[in-house]
């Protein structure tokens, strides 16, 4: 039976989050502890572990069909490689930081300056924007290090919390793009390979909607109804049930998690009471 092969990062940020989204679309792996490889027992899928940051080449030379990729990797070597869905999991960005006590007034500072970073292309192609050579040099690992030991005048690296910024006396000065994972798509994918990844997006949209979103359920006097049917979205209308007490009803419907807190203060503020708050494993619209 013709399967799919999907490259998942072997050991890092993105690894735990991949895994749990193919468990949340219901696809179980037998996953022997250090397999390079693994089959799915109930989805036409073939695991493959590798490193992030060689999955663009794997994908260019159709080795693996998909994968689940941070988009700033595609950026730096993928950008003839297709997104199919964007998963909202290892949110970051890439930016140009400097040494705190630096004075920095624009990017014409740092012409000229020497550039430690991972991603060569994405500086160099930011900075042709702005007719500024950099001198990059490449470094694997540890960037933020780069300038406290005189290799660098400026880094280019990946922030999110800005910790490691922080730790290392550095400051984000230049903010480059924003990542996300991705799921990321092989041009010389097989037209059956593609009708597996359809059903796989169907599922991976129907997780991602249920974690989006909450179930709620509250009571309410008969006459307070009306009102707070108004404050509620729902996939389609808000379920009204009776209670066995006379007089009052029970209310169930949908919220997005965004706008969550809200909409309960308004529902409470209008009458509602006995708020449940039920999380929605799947979503299918
Ligand atoms: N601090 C962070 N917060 C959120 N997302 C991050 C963070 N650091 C990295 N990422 C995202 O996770 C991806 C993988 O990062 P990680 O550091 O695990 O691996 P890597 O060193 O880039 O790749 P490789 O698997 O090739 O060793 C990055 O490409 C980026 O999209
Ligand atoms: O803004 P922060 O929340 O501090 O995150 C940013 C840091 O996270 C990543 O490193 P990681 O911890 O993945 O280590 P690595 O350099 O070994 O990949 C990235 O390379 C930054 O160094
Ligand atoms: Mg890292």
């Amino acid at each position: 039976m013709n399967k799919i092969k999907i490259a998942i990062q072997k050991s890092g940020r993105l690894n735990e989050d991949s895994l749990k989204l193919l468990k949340d679309c219901g696809i179980s792996i037998d996953n022997g502890k250090d397999q390079l490889k693994a089959a799915a027992s109930n989805f036409p899928m073939e695991v493959l572990y590798l490193r992030n940051g060689d999955i663009p080449q794997y994908l260019r030379d159709g080795v693996v069909d998909i994968a689940i990729i941070g988009e700033n990797v595609l950026i730096e070597k993928g950008e003839d490689i297709n997104i199919a869905e964007r998963l909202g999991f290892s949110k970051c960005r890439v930016s140009i930081a400097v040494p705190k006590d630096v004075a920095y007034t624009s990017i014409q500072d740092l012409d000229g300056m020497r550039i430690a970073t991972s991603y060569p292309n994405t500086v160099r192609n930011y900075f042709k924007k702005f007719n500024i050579n950099p001198d990059i040099h490449l470094i694997n690992g540890s960037v933020e290090i780069a300038p406290n030991i005189g290799l660098a005048d400026a880094i280019c690296d990946i922030v999110s919390s800005g910790s490691t910024l922080f730790k290392n006396n550095l400051k984000e000065v230049e903010k480059m793009l924003t990542s996300e994972a991705v799921l990321a798509v092989s041009p010389t994918i097989s037209s059956e390979n593609q009708q597996i990844l359809n059903k796989l997006q169907f599922r991976i949209q129907a997780a991602l909607k249920g974690r989006k979103s909450k179930y709620i359920l509250m009571n309410a006097p008969n006459n307070k109804v009306a009102s707070i049917i108004k404050l509620l979205p729902g996939m389609r209308s808000p379920t009204v049930l009776p209670l066995a007490e006379e007089g009052w009803s029970s209310i169930h419907t949908v919220v997005e998690k965004d706008s969550f807190w809200e909409v309960v203060d308004a529902l409470k503020a209008n009458g509602a009471e006995g708020l449940l708050v039920v999380p929605i494993e799947k979503m299918v619209l």
